[in-house]
């Protein structure tokens, strides 16, 4: 069925556990992930960017919003695991509001950028606005910057999560789920040196404010993944994400949706190399992506089993 985000991270949160939240931008990428959720019986968190919904509605905000939101609610009214569909990093209101009305689970307003109290205020008015129609929220404390090596450099510093702040955050906005930031950032080269992130910062927030809590940055950008895509091609050097035990570590100080695009990318695109090198006369898409899509499938699986969601559904 198709379900609130809420419901399905209010029940990680309860259980220690953690769901993957996995980004499409196409057709091939939803299917790799509704066939990962029913294999493992587990609960499917899919995201958007604004950047996707652009994509898919040729521009037009509203026609792209509908049509995630069509394509996720024909799978999942039709299957027994929950899946819900979510707008991340929703910084200007066309899409937030679009994605509301289109009927998205649920919203993330990333105003992270702006200081504390501008955050507050911003991410105030969209639960008011979200909880009104039974959407639930998310917002980020902090930005996502790396921190280097062993020098945590002062601006670093400044740009992680802050627990103080994040008690007054949660209960001044009502906000449904926070992403503290801890040291993680996007895409595949996440680290310099070794990955190192704010475990301390991590426990706490989570024993004052006791919600559902997200990690930006997730992707482990496996090493096997980048050498095979290089193998056919590819040139991913300096690639490196957060390492499997370390990203086991945040779910068990209370991160209860890793999100995951570069992953999904990455195993896509080594599949696809892999094929295209190995298959010169193919050119029906239905047969070139089934590779990539058996790729992105089965790195999705090992991900619920890390996090603990198998069998959670
Ligand atoms: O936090 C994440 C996932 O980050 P990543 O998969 O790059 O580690 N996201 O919000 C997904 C979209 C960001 C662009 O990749
Ligand atoms: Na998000
Ligand atoms: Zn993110």
């Amino acid at each position: 069925p198709y379900v609130n985000t809420k419901d399905i991270l209010e029940k990680a949160s309860e259980g220690f556990y953690a769901v993957p939240a996995l980004n499409i931008n196409n057709l091939e990428f939803l299917q790799a992930i509704i066939e990962a959720g029913l294999e493992e019986s587990a609960p499917v968190i899919i995201e958007t960017s604004e950047g996707a919904i652009k994509y898919a509605g040729n521009g037009n905000i509203m026609r792209g919003a509908k049509l995630f939101v069509d394509m996720v609610r024909e799978y999942a009214d039709t299957i027994d695991i929950p899946v819900a569909l979510h707008l991340d990093h929703g910084k200007h209101f066309e899409y937030i509001i679009a994605a509301i009305k289109a009927g998205y689970s649920s919203v993330m307003i990333d105003a992270s950028e702006h200081n504390f109290e501008e955050n507050l205020s911003i991410t105030k008015k969209v639960v008011e606005i979200a909880h009104s129609v039974n959407v639930s929220v998310e917002a980020e404390l902090g930005r996502l910057v790396g921190i280097e090596d062993n020098v945590v450099v002062a601006a670093h510093e400044a740009a992680l999560v802050d627990p103080d702040e994040a008690v007054e955050f949660v209960e001044k906005t009502g906000v449904d789920f926070l992403a503290p930031a801890i040291g993680t950032s996007h895409g595949a080269f996440k680290f310099k040196g070794e990955a190192r992130l704010d475990f301390d910062r991590l426990k706490k927030v989570k024993e004052r404010t006791g919600i559902p809590l997200v990690l930006h940055g997730a992707s482990s950008v496996p090493q096997d993944i980048v050498e095979l895509a290089e193998k056919f091609g590819a040139d991913f050097k300096g690639a490196k994400g957060v390492p499997s035990e370390i990203l086991k570590e945040t779910v068990k100080y209370g991160i209860n949706k890793v999100n995951t695009d570069t992953d999904l990318r990455m195993a896509f695109i080594a599949g696809l190399r892999e094929f295209l090198a190995g298959n010169p006369t193919e050119f029906d898409p239905r047969k070139y992506f089934k590779v990539p899509k058996e790729y992105v499938k089965g790195l999705i699986k090992e991900r619920m089993r890390l996090l603990g969601c198998s069998n959670k559904a």
